[in-house]
């Protein structure tokens, strides 16, 4: 799992990269965190040869306005092509949020902002063959077709929410709302059958965004809700619960693990933890549970049953 740069302040420099491991690894020591820049003007080659040699795997871009704290977003690549050339030599990953920014004059809005980026998708690995790039948290047909047709350095991310919901399940409903936003059912059953097909350039990309309570249930005229949906709590039983649903649970261990390790040459070691998931019918803490003036984060799927729970380590599984 990557960590996102979309912080405030944005991750921009080696430094903070570093520092803010360190802080992650405080809370779970047992996780191997793969740390990313945010692709800003301030980002040099010096700099990107610097974060990898000290073992960051990737640089994160964000077009203006288009996502949470995506204020001080990229407006144009080409002004980057020194710093992806660099990132190309060192071996990096460019991690796309793949939308552009909304606008009446291109008609332009949340429903279309992701095909209309392919475009930057195919320019950046013409220019840059061996440049790794991953599509995050794809959510069209468009898309996984155009990520199907370049080459093995280009992969895609598909998170555990877009596999699940489309434009009804977030219009009037905030819990459901995230960018980008989930779109028609044709482009969610492209996502479900790329998965199914078992294609090794597409993995699982949680985009797990514990936006509290207070910023989600609550939105005023000049205050929308925050974008993002809570799957961290439940991602492994929930994805399997998904994949079981439409026919690729066999596909699990590609999809979660498998694929995203090759892309990230981070091949299984020894001393990595296995995840053993179990048939059970466990219901997710409903929404009733949270309150407001709560710090509570409200998880994905609140009130329903998942088909599958995780084995605690200790436990014996042989039966
Ligand atoms: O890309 C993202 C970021 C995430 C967040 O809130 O961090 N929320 C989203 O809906 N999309």
């Amino acid at each position: 799992m990557s960590w996102h740069p979309n912080l405030k302040p944005p991750i921009t420099n080696t430094e903070q990269a570093l520092l803010y491991r360190a802080q992650l690894q405080a809370i779970d020591p047992a996780v191997e965190y793969l740390m990313t820049l945010y692709l800003c003007p301030e980002l040099t080659p010096e700099e990107v040869r610097k974060a990898a040699r000290a073992g960051i795997v990737g640089v994160k871009s964000y077009p203006r306005g288009v996502t949470t704290n995506s204020e001080g977003g990229i407006e144009s690549y080409d002004a980057y092509d020194a710093v992806f050339a660099a990132m190309e030599e060192a071996g990096m990953v460019l991690n796309l949020h793949g939308e552009v920014p909304s606008a009446a004059a291109t008609n332009t809005c949340v429903l279309n902002a992701e095909p209309a980026f392919l475009p930057h998708l195919r320019k950046l690995h013409a220019k840059f063959p061996k440049l790794r790039i991953v599509l995050e948290h794809a959510t069209t047909r468009a898309a996984v077709e155009c990520v199907k047709s370049l080459g093995d350095t280009v992969a895609c991310t598909i998170t555990a929410h877009h596999l699940a919901l489309t434009v009804d399940d977030w219009a009037g409903q905030a819990w459901h709302f995230c960018k980008p936003v989930a779109k028609y059912p044709d482009d969610r059953t492209a996502l479900q059958e790329v998965v199914r097909e078992g294609h090794p350039r597409f993995f699982l990309g949680s985009d797990s965004a514990p936006h509290p309570f207070e910023t989600k249930a609550t939105s005023t005229p000049t205050q929308p809700c925050a974008a993002g949906v809570y799957t961290s709590p439940i991602l492994l039983p929930l994805v399997a619960h998904l994949l079981e649903s439409f026919g690729a649970l066999d596909k699990l261990e590609g999809f979660v693990s498998k694929h995203g390790r090759a892309f990230y040459r981070r091949p299984v070691s020894e001393s990595d933890k296995r995840a053993v998931l179990r048939r059970a019918s466990s219901k997710v803490v409903g929404i009733e549970g949270y309150g407001a003036g709560q710090t509570h984060v409200v998880p994905f799927w609140a009130g329903k049953t998942i088909g599958w729970e995780m084995v605690e380590e200790k436990e014996d599984v042989s039966g």
